[in-house]
């Protein structure tokens, strides 16, 4: 068993928090480590870390306390990350473990932190990132409270997610929910409803523990999905309306995640499925849209011809130590 400490960092992006180490740590059981130290109940806290755990570029924290998201105990995964400073831009390995122990291939909002990090690390403000998923560009703005992430394109290929069907899942009947699937990295089950967060039947009045993990184990998702439940509350218009009032179209919501089996207060794959799908469903106008999940609002570009994007603010919580070994 192995009992030295590792350093380790709390950020998040629109509430959607990772703890983040070094893959150089050497942390053996990945699985173990994301399952103890994401716990809600027992896991990492600022206060429980070691907090001798001092930052390598000599900055300090900088601790925001209009930050509401900082201070929950646990996360919603676990990010091991390679920095690689010989090229240019820089570039970051990412692999995210999650609360069960298992790992995902593309994590929106864990893509938009690690360009945080690795801006923390280096100054710089463009990044290439790889997942499994694919090689993602990245950028930190330049006050670093926002980071933008190249997403690829959204597939609706049954193959790509994978749905044991022939043809597209689109607007079909699971367990109770209308869906339509589709592929951001990360397959993700799409459900639109009536009635955004300020409405008295809106998505908030769904009991999305109950209705969600149905959706998410159906046998035609083999490999699970992320389940969505969404509202257009303004479809936006474009330019060249009559109005003349161009805007983005704004949707609320929220999204039961696969890995951290439970709803999170944000998922950046899940808000370009959901923009991906009310394009398909020609729900909105245009390709920009802004999402309100429960974290806060990120802002999604499904352009046609080009890979999507996904935009939205970040923040870092605190650092410390903790061992490599939690059991
Ligand atoms: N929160 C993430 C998505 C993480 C992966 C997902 N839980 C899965 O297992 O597919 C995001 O911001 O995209």
């Amino acid at each position: 068993m192995s009992t030295h400490a590792v350093p380790v960092e709390k950020y998040h992006g629109t509430g959607n928090d990772f703890l983040v180490v070094d893959a150089a740590e050497g942390v053996g059981d990945r699985a173990a480590f994301a399952r103890a130290y994401c716990d809600r109940e027992t896991g990492i806290s600022a206060d429980t870390v070691d907090e001798s755990g001092s930052r390598t570029d000599g900055r300090t924290d900088s601790k925001d306390s209009s930050d509401d998201h900082a201070g929950r105990r646990g996360a919603d995964g676990v990010l091991f990350l390679e920095i690689g400073e010989r090229y240019r831009p820089t570039r970051v390995v990412m692999t995210l473990v999650q609360p069960d122990g298992s790992t995902a291939a593309m994590c929106g909002n864990g893509a938009r932190v690690v360009a945080r990090w690795a801006h923390d690390r280096t100054g710089e403000h463009e990044f290439m990132i790889d997942t499994q998923a694919g090689t993602r560009r990245a950028t930190v703005s330049p006050d670093s409270a926002s980071a933008t992430i190249e997403m690829g394109t959204p597939r609706f290929d049954p193959a790509a997610m994978p749905v044991d069907r022939d043809e597209p899942l689109v607007e079909e009947e699971i367990e109770g929910l209308t869906v339509t699937a589709v592929d951001t990295g990360v397959p993700h089950a799409v459900a639109f409803l009536e009635g955004g967060r300020d409405a008295p039947d809106g998505i908030d009045a769904v009991d999305i523990d109950t209705v969600a993990p149905p959706v998410r184990h159906a046998d035609v998702f083999p490999q699970g999905a992320n389940v969505n439940l969404a509202a257009v509350v303004d479809e936006g218009t474009v330019a060249g309306d009559a109005e003349g009032d161009d805007h983005p179209a704004v949707i609320d919501q929220r999204t039961f995640e696969r890995g951290v089996e439970g709803e999170t207060r944000s998922c950046g794959t899940g808000a370009v499925a959901v923009v991906a799908v009310a394009r398909r469903l020609g729900l909105i106008d245009g390709d920009t849209a802004v999402t309100r999940p429960p974290g806060g609002e990120l802002r999604i570009t499904v352009p046609d011809d080009d890979h999507a994007t996904l935009t939205g603010p970040v923040a870092r919580e605190f650092s410390g130590r903790v061992a490599a070994d939690p059991r």
